[in-house]
């Protein structure tokens, strides 16, 4: 069993989930969710997106994606150990919404980025960190990146403040093979940050590849509860918990949090594994085609789906 002491279990079932249900949480959900993930040792829950609806075509979309302080103290009357964060994407964020951490319940900022916005990706985060907060950089599609443009972004990220640099696997088709080469490189270039890992399910393998991560000394495990999040979902935090176990990790209020809510939810919105989402993962590519595919009258015509996107007139051209 992987030592759980040096981890730290990061909840994203709001954030991530929210891209499934468009954020339509209720409060209770998420005070529920708080109280649950605390006394279950979970270290950090991801309450939200503070990205700025100003500069975002937004639809209706609950609180949790334009997270406000004033909402989130009514939200979050009894800070506990659990620390809160929340995600910013680049040009998304309005710099200006965002309080000194003394003023905010945040914590930890998360900064999204893909790799040729490393650099966008990192003044926020210089500003994130003067402003008192622990901030991450989570590099978003890495199985479509370029040795030479990792290995460019690595020394700028070596010269910055970033406390945390995460493995996105935003396609969910990445394997344990694919960690430990990943792992391995992102421990001898960025020898001085701590690592993070948020996996997808596309093929099932989200917590394979977290808990091998975890084995090679990644500290930062994401993960959501009943894996709810986008398309087929992240790493379990059940799971997680289970696996990692110790004193300080308590399965019994996940287990409580899904079944008060989320046996519904599964019921109302689509996640976790299905047909389209486990092809775009096997095809290494964006789950949108597989979410428009579950959305529409076809839903489950799979083979006329993968014809689709395997078929050489629509088939991306790739670079190099
Ligand atoms: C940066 C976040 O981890 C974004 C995300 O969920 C993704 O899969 O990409």
């Amino acid at each position: 069993m992987v030592k759980h002491h040096q981890h730290k279990i990061l909840d994203c079932t709001i954030r991530d989930g929210g891209l499934v249900n468009d954020w339509d949480f209720s409060v209770e959900f998420v005070q529920d969710m708080y109280r649950g993930l605390s006394a279950a040792g979970v270290e950090y829950m991801e309450i939200g997106y503070k990205n700025s609806e100003k500069l975002l075509k937004g639809g209706a979309s609950g609180p949790w994606r334009f997270l406000n302080e004033a909402f989130l103290r009514d939200v979050i009357t009894k800070k506990t150990d659990t620390k809160l964060s929340a995600l910013v994407d680049i040009g998304r964020v309005d710099e200006r919404d965002i309080l000194p951490r003394e003023d905010s319940l945040l914590d930890l900022i998360r900064v999204a980025c893909y790799i040729k916005d490393v650099d966008k990706g990192l003044e926020l985060v210089q500003k994130f960190n003067d402003m008192g907060y622990e901030t991450s950089l989570n590099i978003m599609a890495l199985s479509h990146v370029m040795e030479n443009e990792l290995v460019e972004a690595f020394e700028e990220i070596n010269k910055s403040s970033v406390d945390v640099v995460y493995i996105v696997d935003s396609y969910g088709s990445m394997a344990p093979k694919d960690i430990d080469y990943l792992v391995t490189k992102f421990q001898r270039l960025l020898p001085e940050k701590e690592l993070g890992l948020h996996m997808h399910n596309n093929m099932q393998l989200a917590f394979a590849n977290t808990i091998t991560g975890a084995s090679r000394g990644v500290t930062f495990l994401d993960s959501s509860v009943y894996g709810m999040g986008r398309a087929a979902g992240n790493c379990t935090t059940e799971l997680l918990l289970s696996y990692l176990k110790g004193a300080r990790y308590d399965i019994r209020p996940v287990l409580e949090i899904i079944e008060k809510h989320m046996i519904t939810m599964r019921e109302k919105w689509d996640w976790g594994y299905l047909i389209p989402y486990m092809i775009v993962g096997a095809l290494d590519e964006h789950p949108r085609t597989a979410m428009a595919q579950l959305s529409s009258a076809e839903r489950n015509n799979f083979v006329d789906f993968y014809d689709r996107l395997t078929s050489v007139e629509t088939v991306p051209v790739t670079k190099g």
